[in-house]
């Protein structure tokens, strides 16, 4: 193995990638590209605007492609954002909870007085009348008083490990309540409170006790795991298959990396990416889902959240340091896009106006070959950034649809890249005949 990896010039791969003597010297006898012998790592840089997916894909490719995706040490941490990542959402929830019990009782009050000047009042004069369906008990709201005093200290990471052994009891008592239940049947409601929270909320008992520990999907969900400061990276090769041919054998003797870089990390002029000059591939993700989301950008003013990825694809691509470079545009959220395209016309992006797809009436019933709403709207989202592409730098961009939380979605993007890049390296050997097999627009993309 070691002679191989000296060979190679790779470094020596973990026990877990061990070879068999014999697969050593078949691979060893036969002919190894030049393309391989040269190179060492292969790396792809991973970029995308704010929740467009790169710390999911990111996390996605550690689970998939990593023996051991995290350390006892990660876990712990990990442990440790998540549960006070529940507490936060718990403080949204009785957040929303106080709310919505003064609205209640202000709009009982209205309707008791309006009932009295009627003076058709039957009642007893209740003195119950303050107390609603999002009422709780002197307990659980003097919890519910720290807990949200914590928050708007920005404490709230600085209470753990303490506040799990703490107030377990108390956490489980007031998910039960029904004033709790009942704020939580209305959640979407709650601005503030993110999609991905149902998935811990929902669990919150079983999370916020001492010995917890998360399992890789509750990684994948969690928010904030990935590191904060803007770069994380990820050294891998893809894994052998017992399917896998002469090259694909080869394939799981290199070595890649995956850096993951955050926007915020970027911002001033850029002058980060000029470090990023031995990348071989840009990985550009953006959400599909995001043509009718809205937020402010640096200016304050609000921008649609597609056009912000537009202009930052463009910032990306039109860079000097990465001028030559293959991009693969990851359209992620694929899953949360057909949902929503079926309610929210995709021409509410200005970008997308001219979006006019011809829908058989019978797509769902009689013809399931037909392509879905979504996906006509993939290609079409497609085809305007490869156009955008092309008119900024004159080539071709590389398009893969992506479902960042299912890990085969991730996984064949991934290897989607790889063939990119070994193809990208290979073309110098091919006569230009055999090129123009491979340069035609339907083989850039990816299902
Ligand atoms: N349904 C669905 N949710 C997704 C998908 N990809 C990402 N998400 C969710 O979208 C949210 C944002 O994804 P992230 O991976 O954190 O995005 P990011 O690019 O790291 O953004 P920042 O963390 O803001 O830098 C998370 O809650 C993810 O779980 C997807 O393909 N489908
Ligand atoms: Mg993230």
């Amino acid at each position: 193995m070691k002679l191989v990896c000296t060979f190679l010039s790779l470094p020596v791969p973990s026990k877990s990638s061990n070879f068999s003597e014999e697969q050593v010297n078949s691979l060893l006898s036969r002919s190894i590209p030049d393309y391989l012998e040269q190179r060492t790592l292969l790396k792809f840089l991973l970029v995308g605007c704010s929740g467009s997916g790169t710390s999911t894909i990111f996390k996605q490719a550690k689970i998939l492609y990593k023996p051991i995706p995290f350390t006892e040490d990660e876990r712990e941490n990990i442990k440790l954002t998540i549960q006070s990542n529940v507490y936060g959402y718990l403080g949204i929830l009785l957040e929303g909870r106080d709310r919505f019990e003064e609205e209640t009782s202000s709009e009982a009050k209205k309707e008791q007085l309006s009932n009295q000047t009627d003076s058709t009042v039957t009642g007893d004069g209740s003195s119950n009348s303050s107390k609603t369906v999002y009422t709780i008990g002197p307990r659980l709201k003097s919890f519910s008083d720290w807990l949200l005093k914590t928050m708007v200290s920005g404490n709230l990471e600085a209470i753990f490990p303490a506040a799990t052994r703490e107030y377990a009891p108390l956490v489980e008592e007031l998910w039960r309540d029904s004033a709790i239940q009942a704020t939580y049947k209305r959640r979407s409601e709650l601005e503030m409170l993110p999609k991905v929270a149902s998935y811990f909320l929902e669990r919150a008992v079983e999370i916020l006790v001492p010995d917890y520990e998360p399992s890789d999907l509750d990684i994948l969900y969690a928010e904030g795991v990935t590191s904060s400061n803007g770069l994380a990276s990820l050294d891998f090769s893809f894994p052998q298959s017992t399917y896998d041919d002469h090259d694909e054998q080869l394939d799981s003797l290199l070595r890649y990396q995956l850096i993951r870089l955050q926007p915020r990390g970027i911002a001033e002029n850029c002058k980060w990416l000029e470090m990023f000059e031995d990348i071989g591939m840009i990985i550009f993700c953006v959400s599909l889902s995001d043509y009718d989301q809205v937020s402010f950008d640096i200016n304050g003013s609000p921008t649609n959240k597609m056009m912000q990825s537009r202009k930052f694809f463009e910032t990306i691509v039109t860079h000097p340091t990465f001028e030559q470079m293959d991009v693969l545009l990851l359209l992620n959220k694929f899953d949360v896009f057909e949902g929503k395209m079926e309610r929210v016309p995709l021409t509410k992006c200005e970008w997308f106006d001219d979006f006019h797809p011809i829908i058989s009436h019978h797509r769902s019933t009689s013809n399931t070959r037909s392509p879905s709403l979504g996906q006509l709207g993939f290609h079409y989202v497609a085809v305007k950034f490869k156009r955008l592409y092309a008119s900024l730098t004159g080539r071709k961009l590389f398009v893969s649809m992506v479902k960042a939380l299912e890990p085969d979605s991730v996984d064949s993007s991934l290897k989607y890249a790889r063939e990119i890049m070994k193809w990208e390296e290979e073309r110098p050997n091919f006569s230009l005949s055999e090129y123009s097999i491979y340069s035609t627009e339907a083989s850039s993309y990816s299902p």
